[in-house]
């Protein structure tokens, strides 16, 4: 079975690297990213205290949240006076059911009614680190993010502001994914259906569990991610950056252990009102898909339409 490529992000982030060095890695990057769209990146320098802390309130905020704290940070559509995007959702689908708190970059103004995306994010109570953790992790991986774009400017050979300059104020987004263990009782599969990510950069933190989340290889067939420091994916942004060169690659969850697991995506994506439009020159016909497109009108059809996230069920209360 094929398997995905290890990359040691370390020589990048040493400020004593040479250039030839920092090259290195970023060829690394490049080619799992025109090869597979998914690749470990370890050598990352974001402290195990961090990812132990953000993997530690994901799970017991599962563990523990009863259905009126999950009911008073739910996420809201439009029409009941939220932002179809900020908060608590539980997905039950065919393809895959899971729990879901999602956290966006802050926007100013956020006033009602809001814009999809442009509500304010509704943190849960408890546990009472959750929101301190957190937000240190956001920091931490938003400035691992602007490194990973620095390198993959060097990969493509462009301009690093050129790429900078559509992410300095990255509208990233955090989920904490809940998928419980299998219930023999219950038809409904924990997991999440097959889709891309559709912003740049998917930095993935898990638990322990294998054997859950699949990706698309290029033979057509469905591999294990298993668990193993970040698994970074490329999303349909970065596709749209490349042309296609680089793949953003089709994946899902398939849970079927008896015990719970969690899951922490760090989308990084670009600012609300970067244009995305193909750095590199066209190589043939294949050109009309890759037009470019404003972020914000991606964000907002992605979640006001979402394919793997219907549909959504009001929680019980
Ligand atoms: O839970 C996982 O392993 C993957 C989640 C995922 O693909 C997503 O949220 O986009
Ligand atoms: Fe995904």
């Amino acid at each position: 079975m094929a398997t995905l490529p290890v990359i040691d992000f370390g020589p990048f982030l040493l400020p004593q690297s040479s250039l030839e060095d920092k090259a290195a890695v970023a060829a690394q990057i490049d080619r799992a990213c025109r090869e597979s769209g998914f690749f470990y990146l370890r050598g990352h320098g974001v402290p195990q205290e961090l990812l132990d802390g953000i993997r530690n309130i994901a799970r017991t905020f599962f563990q523990t949240a009863t259905a009126e704290e999950k009911q008073s940070i739910a996420l809201k559509r439009s029409d009941e006076g939220g932002d179809n995007a900020r908060g608590y959702r539980k997905v039950v689908a065919e393809k895959g059911s899971h729990e879901a708190v999602d956290f966006y970059r802050s926007v100013v103004p956020s006033t009602r009614p809001y814009k999809t995306g442009m509500g304010p994010n509704q943190w849960p109570k408890s546990p009472a680190n959750f929101r301190p953790v957190a937000e240190a992790y956001i920091d931490r991986m938003q400035s691992l993010g602007l490194s990973v774009i620095e390198a993959l400017a060097l990969g493509l050979g462009v301009e690093s502001q050129t790429l900078l300059s559509r992410v300095d104020e990255a509208f990233w987004s955090l989920s904490v994914l809940g998928y419980e263990g299998r219930d023999p009782q219950t038809p409904a599969k924990s997991g999440i259906g097959e889709h891309t990510d559709f912003g740049i950069l998917t930095f993935l933190l898990t638990d322990q569990t294998r054997n859950a989340l699949q990706v698309l290889n290029k033979d057509g067939q469905w591999i294990y991610a298993d668990p193993g420091c970040f698994l970074c994916n490329i999303g349909d942004m970065l596709a749209e950056w490349t042309r296609g060169a680089y793949k953003s690659t089709l994946h899902r969850v398939v849970h079927s252990s008896a015990t719970p697991r969690i899951s922490v995506p760090f989308f990084f994506d670009p600012n609300l009102d970067a244009f995305i439009e193909p750095l590199l020159p066209a190589s043939g016909e294949d050109d009309i898909e890759y037009s470019g497109i404003k972020y914000r009108q991606k964000f907002t059809e992605s979640v006001e339409k979402p394919l793997w996230r219907e549909p959504l069920v009001a929680v019980e209360s």
